[in-house]
């Protein structure tokens, strides 16, 4: 069979469960191959061996049972980052990107070092190690509950040589922060478990999904300790589901009255990230 072959055969049977059936095909087939997806769109004629014809299948039948195709290839890419991924983290999608974006542009007002940053819920390390490469002056905390992830977060924090500038912390939400930060950043758990995508559900962490019956049960908490762990003049980011901006700027407003707020929207329109900035000066 020809990879021509293979991935026609493959996009018939994923059609009805992905609605990138062809690029999930090429990305498994590079993975099988250890080719670049760009080799594999090139060399639509090359014969595959019948062993790379049995691995194909089985990734393709495990795809077809909705297994996300970065928990099946181990990685995936976030802000330019190849992240090693597997069924203990969420993987990081790409709305995230610009939780990143804009903590990178509140971190040019401070000139102090190091900054202090703290990802709660950092899951993979996506946000964290995102953070670190561009950021060379800061000091950033990853904080999970769940220590299987934090074993995955170890992986990339290594991979990216950041174990001096990454300290990861098992705890519940930044009750494991040994003091206030400049900046606080997460992408809580914010989905109502009923209403997700089914090969979500049935292949992602619940831990990192599981927002309670509002979605915001992560938020309440969060936000409320936020006085006590955020830097008088520091700032808090958090990425939110589409319909949670107006709640959750409520909460920011009652915990931390003096600050000052927003709602930020991706790409394709919808509210994303809600900050707020702290605006008590010290003298
Ligand atoms: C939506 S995922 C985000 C993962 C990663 N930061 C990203 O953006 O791809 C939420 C993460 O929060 C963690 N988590 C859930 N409840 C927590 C809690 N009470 N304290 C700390 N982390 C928690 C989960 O284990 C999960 O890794």
């Amino acid at each position: 069979m020809t990879i021509q072959q293979a991935i026609q055969h493959a996009i018939t049977q994923l059609r009805t469960i992905s609605p990138t059936a062809r690029l999930d095909a090429e990305l498994l087939l590079a993975h099988i191959l250890g080719w670049s997806r760009a080799k594999v769109v090139a060399e639509r004629d090359h014969v595959l061996t019948p062993e790379q014809e049995m691995a194909f299948n089985a990734l393709i039948e495990r795809r077809a049972n909705r297994e996300p195709v970065a928990y099946l290839i181990g990685h995936r890419e976030f802000f330019g980052l190849d992240l090693f991924v597997d069924r203990r983290v969420l993987i990081p999608r790409p709305e995230t990107e610009l939780l990143v974006e804009l903590t990178l542009k509140e971190a040019q007002r401070f000139n102090h070092t190091p900054l202090i940053i703290a990802d709660i819920g950092t899951g993979s390390g996506a946000i964290a190690i995102a953070l670190a490469m561009h950021l060379p002056h800061a000091l950033i905390y990853g904080v999970d509950i769940s220590p299987d992830a934090l074993a995955v977060a170890a992986i990339n924090v290594t991979r990216y040589r950041l174990d001096d500038r990454i300290r990861l912390l098992e705890g519940d939400l930044c009750t494991p922060l040994p003091a206030p930060v400049d900046i606080l950043v997460s992408n809580p758990p914010y989905t109502i478990l009923t209403e997700i995508d089914e090969g979500v559900y049935r292949h992602e962490p619940h831990l990192a999904l599981d927002g309670g019956s509002d979605g915001l049960d992560c938020y309440r908490r969060l936000i409320a300790a936020a006085p006590t762990y955020l830097k008088p003049n520091g700032a808090i980011l958090l990425e939110i589901g589409s319909t949670q901006a107006a709640s959750v700027v409520h909460l920011l407003r009652q915990a931390l009255p003096m600050a000052e707020t927003g709602i930020e929207r991706d790409l394709a329109g919808h509210d994303r990230i809600v900050w707020a900035r702290n605006r008590y000066v010290i003298h």
